[in-house]
């Protein structure tokens, strides 16, 4: 069953989740002579455990939206709440802390050390988290057990891209962005980390927030926001996300 709600920040009542990210009325302009507004008081909320996907246009404010959720960047004014932590009143120093250790980032490119094998790729991130999972359970969760010693230009881009959510889960983060995350991919391959993400939601309890151009992911989500001119316009919430691998692409 779908619903949807009328207001950007319309949450649903469910027993399962809990709000775990809450944003609201968020602004961001860049420039300092000609100034442009790319967030204008933009709201979103997300539940525990959920996995929801922002669509909208190029030049919407998603990236710029995420990149505050994430603390590599932050706003001109308005909140950004995860887990119960207010991170527009972050120090610097809190906001490091925040990015390495609550937050996992999967990039469109992988971004993977080409001189590091996949163990090792994941496990320079392990190495300084307080608590990491065992590097070798997480290459098995996402299916590269025995490719654990092949550097990245070994592995085909599915495959680095399973490297890059290996690496950004075995910190075990409570909240995993994904820009673009099949962006580079075939179809056949998307599906396959799609899914993979989806096991990674439901298996760790990791709250997944993904951006993308492609209507087609929105359907595997619990929630769909649909950003346009900096705004979160329209809210959809699926009670029943679809396995990946039944997306109609
Ligand atoms: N550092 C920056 N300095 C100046 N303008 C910026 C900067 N970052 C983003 N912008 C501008 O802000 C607007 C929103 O960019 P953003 O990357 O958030 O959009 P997006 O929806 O993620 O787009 P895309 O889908 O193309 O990645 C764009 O017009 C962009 O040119």
């Amino acid at each position: 069953m779908t619903t949807s709600a009328t207001a950007a920040t319309g949450l649903r009542n469910t027993t399962d989740g809990g709000r775990f990210l809450a944003v609201a009325g968020l602004r961001k302009s860049y420039g300092t002579g000609v100034v442009t507004p790319v967030l204008r008081g933009t709201d979103l909320e997300l539940e525990r455990h959920r996995i929801g996907v922002i669509l909208g246009p190029s030049g919407s404010g998603k990236s710029t939206l995420m990149n505050i959720v994430g603390g590599i960047d932050r706003a001109d004014g308005g909140t950004v709440e995860v887990d119960g932590e207010r991170l527009s009143d972050f120090t610097d120093d809190q906001l490091l802390e925040y990015r390495r250790t609550r937050v996992g980032f999967v990039f469109q490119f992988y971004n993977l050390v080409p001189n590091l094998t996949a163990g090792e790729n994941v496990e320079v991130v392990s190495n300084i988290s307080e608590k990491p999972l065992q590097t070798d359970d997480v290459l098995a969760a996402v299916g590269l057990a025995d490719k654990k010693d092949r550097f990245p230009c070994e592995l085909s881009g599915g495959e680095q891209q399973r490297v890059a959510i290996a690496r950004a889960i075995v910190k075990s983060p409570r909240l995993l962005l994904c820009d673009e995350p099949t962006g580079a991919l075939d179809v056949e391959t998307s599906l396959g980390v799609l899914a993979l993400l989806q096991r990674v939601n439901a298996e760790f309890g990791t709250t997944i927030l993904m951006i993308t151009h492609n209507s087609a992911i929105a359907d595997m989500t619990h929630s769909v926001f649909r950003m346009r001119d900096g705004q979160v316009e329209d809210v959809t919430h699926h009670d029943q996300p679809v396995p990946a691998e039944r997306i109609q692409w």
